[in-house]
């Protein structure tokens, strides 16, 4: 990003390479390194060079007009100048010198500069900048009521648009206006449901369609415009949809930002404040010495890793008569869902829930206590950190929601110690938390201009060059971009035209799973070759019987996941057979969700062979996953991909060395 950096202080300079002399008596000379300069000339050569490097010269330089001139005489009074007044007077010939010698890159310059100006990222959507829009932002904790509110205007009116931030949520309003006979479409990343008559849809925020006019909007989740990497996508809903009227929900702590915004979009602006239904009442003492065979009917178990909720799942199994239902992010959200409409009914006992942080958003569930197994996280593999405020909020939350059975919610952790840390964030009021900042990033085009002007560099280069040179407005900042990079890097060596190796960037492949990378590598390069692009897949006839084979199916559902993804963005000759893809989408979904009751058979038939002694260890009993193999049915799945991931992988793993090796130097540097 262009720096306003302050002038560096003058005992670092040294470079004296503009003789100032020599320039004033033949203006395009080449400067002599070795003349000895008068004083005078030898300051405001300092000077000059002090400019240079602050960057200010940079952007003052190029904002007065070419005609700008200093006279030779000028010029020597102001190198007579002392050495703090000299910056400020040289400017005109400084820029008069600089315009002069260095017309082109000025030139090539001044357009890199309009081509990464991102500061009025309004202006980009004219056609909703031709409207005068009213912005009606619901403001409110969990189950407060603030998207009802919203869906019913949207539903009242001609036309709308729901965007939501989850495939599940946008699936879910899909489903909650059919039946309520407002004819609505779905479009997400993976899918296009359309109907005839609908002029209604509900997509995913990055599929909004920008060009349709209508109505009324909503945009759920509005604060996650300030989210690191997919604030950019808000952003452009917010800025771009062209509707009379756009309903924006989420807590609170957007509603400043938003004003911001729609004073610079000239937008009329409402908040609406709402409370919640039901008071949530934090259990102080956790689950006590009892552990998980304390669990209950409509208890929603709440960690952080994968492992943990098959652990959980199976303690509670082993101990009690609950069956568990699970629900966390690598799921596909149509198990997901499955799962909650089990747990909703109650049916066979499978009445407790043990779910990621994926619990918070998009699900109606039935849950009256939410048990939080721990109060800190790993992020990034790194560290344990403690979850969020906002996030303890909003999974806490989802106890007693106004529909379900359970009018009064609770909230408790396994462990009594970390209560006041619940308790705290509960307590926390919404007004505290703060979303300064709305997230961007380039579209296509912006890179393609830039890309224009640097016609050697690879992608990755021209990304890392644009954020580079990227102005904001103080209200924005840049999106992360590590998994756009890892991709770009990956697909260098495809042959990829620019515009090709974007939309295969931005597609959802994770960069930490080789399996995914090793998929979108093979896709790249088939559809390089001008081959097509066939999903090999052989999917297993039997069901998973353990977390590994059920993790083996996760990865393949995301593997055409992400074939779906690419084939509506490219024709049908490259990305053949999409219907059949989808059927195997489907059958993946229900394998999954069979094999989680097959799973959960297993517990309990395990259990009753063992005998009823898990009560008192029920708390710590640990599923020995590694035990657990995938079957050479469930090995054979993945096997297409299996020799670019285990590259990858071995990639990846020696990255990670690297970087541990790499970590005691950068704290002792950072203790330093
Ligand atoms: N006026 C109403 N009449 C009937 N049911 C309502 C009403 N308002 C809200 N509800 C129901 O209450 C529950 C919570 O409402 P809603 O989803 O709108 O809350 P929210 O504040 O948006 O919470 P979240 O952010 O968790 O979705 C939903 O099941 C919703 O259908």
């Amino acid at each position: 990003m262009v720096s306003k950096d302050r002038l560096a202080p003058p005992k670092l300079l040294q470079v004296q390479d503009i003789d100032f002399a020599a320039l004033l008596a033949r203006p395009a000379a080449a400067p002599d390194a070795q003349a000895t300069p008068p004083e005078g000339v030898a300051r405001a050569s300092t000077a000059l060079n002090a400019l240079r490097r602050s960057g200010a010269a940079r952007s003052r330089a190029l904002a007065l007009r070419s005609s700008s001139r200093a006279s030779a005489a000028e010029l020597a009074a102001i190198g007579a100048l002392p050495r703090e007044a000299a910056p400020d007077a040289l400017f005109a010939a400084f820029a008069a010198f600089v315009l002069r010698a260095h017309r082109d890159e000025i030139e090539s310059y001044r357009a890199l500069l309009r081509t990464t100006d991102l500061r009025a990222p309004h202006s980009w959507f004219p056609l909703a900048r031709a409207l005068r829009r009213r912005l009606v932002y619901h403001a409110g904790p969990t189950n407060s009521g603030k998207t009802h509110a919203a869906l019913a205007a949207m539903r009242a009116a001609r036309s709308g648009l729901y965007c939501g931030p989850l495939r599940l949520l946008a699936m879910e309003i899909y489903d909650t206006c059919n039946a309520a006979g407002t004819h609505c479409n779905l479009v997400t990343g993976q899918e296009r449901r359309e109907l005839p008559d609908a002029a209604h849809t509900s997509c995913t925020v990055e599929m909004a369609d920008l060009g349709a006019r209508v109505e009324v909007a909503v945009l759920d989740e509005i604060q996650m415009i300030g989210d690191d990497a997919r604030g950019w996508a808000w952003t452009r809903a917010l800025m771009g949809v062209p509707a009379d009227e756009v309903h924006l929900c989420g807590d609170g702590s957007a509603v400043e930002l938003v004003r911001a915004l729609a004073a610079q979009m000239g937008d009329e602006f409402e908040v609406r404040r709402y409370e919640r239904f039901t008071q949530l009442r934090v259990e102080e003492g956790g689950l006590g010495a009892e552990g998980y065979a304390g669990a209950r009917r409509g208890d929603c178990i709440v960690a952080f890793s994968r492992r943990d909720i098959f652990e959980i799942k199976a303690a509670v199994e082993r101990a009690t008569e609950h069956r568990c239902c699970v629900v966390y992010g690598a799921l596909p959200p149509e198990t997901r869902r499955q799962q909650a409409q089990l747990f909703n009914a109650g049916r066979d006992g499978y009445d407790v829930l043990v779910a990621s942080d994926a619990v918070g958003m998009g699900l109606n569930l039935n849950i009256g206590r939410i048990v939080f197994h721990a109060m800190r996280k790993r992020e990034g593999g790194a560290e344990l950190v403690p979850v969020s405020t906002s996030a303890v909020k909003q999974i806490a939350g989802r106890a007693g929601r106004r529909s379900s059975e359970f009018a009064q919610g609770r909230a408790t952790c396994r462990d009594a110690a970390d209560v006041p840390l619940l308790r705290a964030a509960v307590d926390a009021p919404l007004e505290g938390l703060n979303t300064p900042k709305a997230g961007l990033f380039p579209e296509f085009e912006h890179l393609e201009v830039f890309a224009g002007q640097n016609p050697d560099d690879s992608f990755e280069q021209a990304l890392i060059k644009f954020t580079e040179h990227a102005v904001l407005d103080s209200s924005y900042f840049l999106c992360k971009q590590e998994g756009i990079l890892a991709a770009a890097r990956l697909l260098a060596a495809t042959g990829l035209s620019l515009r090709d190796t974007y939309v295969f960037c931005m597609a959802p492949a994770s960069a930490t799973d080789p399996h995914l990378m090793g998929a979108l590598l093979l896709f790249a390069q088939r559809y390089a070759a001008g081959a097509p692009v066939v999903l090999d897949l052989a999917l297993p006839a039997e069901l998973p019987r353990n977390p590994l084979e059920l993790r083996r199916l996760e990865t393949a559902h995301a593997i055409v996941n992400l074939w779906l993804w690419l084939s509506y963005r490219f024709d049908e000759e490259a990305f053949p057979g999409r219907e059949e893809v989808q059927r195997q989408a489907a059958a993946i979904c229900d394998t999954l969700h069979r094999g989680l009751e097959k799973v959960t058979r297993l517990t309990k038939a395990r259990h009753a062979r063992g005998g009823r002694d898990a009560g008192r260890r029920a708390g710590r009993a640990p599923v020995d996953l590694l035990l657990q193999r995938p079957s050479p049915e469930h090995e054979r799945m993945l096997q297409p991909f299996e020799a670019v991931a285990r590259l990858l992988k071995e990639d990846l793993l020696d990255d990670g060395a690297e970087r541990a090796k790499r970590r005691p130097a950068g704290r002792a540097l950072q203790a330093a």
